[in-house]
């Protein structure tokens, strides 16, 4: 069943084309990875799908139930209330606050802080406070984080950072999780780890992801399906295997003719 359709999008910037005429479906529960050279358009078309930037033409519809939405034009606040989430290139966490409180601040946008029970701390607000905290630690320990729930972000180690965006993405109860280069910056350990994390996520969690990463390893381990970009347009689409075979795919990556 597809989750998300994006149809015939394109984005300009001045006389630039970043991204031409795309079209791609994501279905639920999809493991999706989206590859291409430096500059292919792959972080421009996460940031229209995130309602970063609006198309220059065509529609994105997004499905997490029976009702269809289209997002092109909303903000990524609405996006996010919708059922999508992401992460970024460069880390973007709170980084004078706890790795509790960073997940738990996704967690406010999803349930909608009601101003009633804050303002007047009524019962409901300290059930939802705990409710919120035990959710967060859950999913802390699923990446094996939960004892350092109480260090600040900016103390933690490079990998756990990277991982620490992950989890709180997932707080807000995402159907689609985009991670924009999750691994770059990890060595072969942390990134063979996080690897196995995705792949768990996506096994335990009813949602679809869209990976982009450069780590090729990566990519082929754990995609379901690929697709692949080369200046702004969709060259390729397939498995893994298929990917690897397919000769505009080397080409683009390897140059000559
Ligand atoms: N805000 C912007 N204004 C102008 N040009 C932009 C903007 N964002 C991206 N571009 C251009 O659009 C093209 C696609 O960039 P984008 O960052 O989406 O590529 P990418 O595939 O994510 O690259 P990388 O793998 O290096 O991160 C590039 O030529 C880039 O310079």
């Amino acid at each position: 069943m597809t989750l998300l359709k994006v149809e015939n999008v394109t984005k300009n910037f001045g006389g630039l084309t970043a991204i031409s005429h795309i079209n791609l479906e994501i279905n639920r529960n999809e493991l999706i990875g989206l590859i291409g050279p430096n500059g292919a358009g792959k972080t421009t078309l996460f940031n229209l799908l995130t309602g970063v930037y609006k198309p220059s033409e065509g529609s994105i519809s997004f499905k997490p139930q029976e009702e269809s939405y289209e997002l092109s034009g909303k903000n990524t606040s609405k996006i996010g209330q919708k059922g999508i989430a992401r992460t970024f290139q460069n880390i973007r966490l709170f980084k004078d606050l706890t790795v509790l409180e960073n997940v738990r601040i996704g967690m406010h946008t999803e349930q909608g802080a009601n101003i009633f029970h804050s303002f007047f701390r009524t019962k409901e607000f300290y059930r939802t406070e705990n409710e919120m905290t035990e959710k967060a630690m859950n999913l802390l320990k699923i990446f094996n984080m939960e004892d350092k729930a109480k260090y600040k972000a900016s103390n933690l180690p490079y990998g756990d950072q990277r991982k620490l965006e992950i989890v709180r993405a997932l707080g807000t109860n995402p159907k689609l999780l985009f991670l924009d280069e999750p691994a770059a910056g990890m060595n072969a350990k942390e990134s063979n780890e996080l690897t196995q994390l995705i792949q768990k996520i996506h096994d335990e969690f009813d949602l679809a992801i869209v990976l982009i990463e450069h780590d090729m390893k990566v990519i082929m381990n754990i995609s379901e399906r690929i697709y692949v970009l080369e200046y702004g347009k969709k060259i390729a689409e397939g498995t893994s295997q298929e990917i690897q075979k397919n000769e505009h795919v080397i080409r683009a990556y390897l140059g000559g003719d």
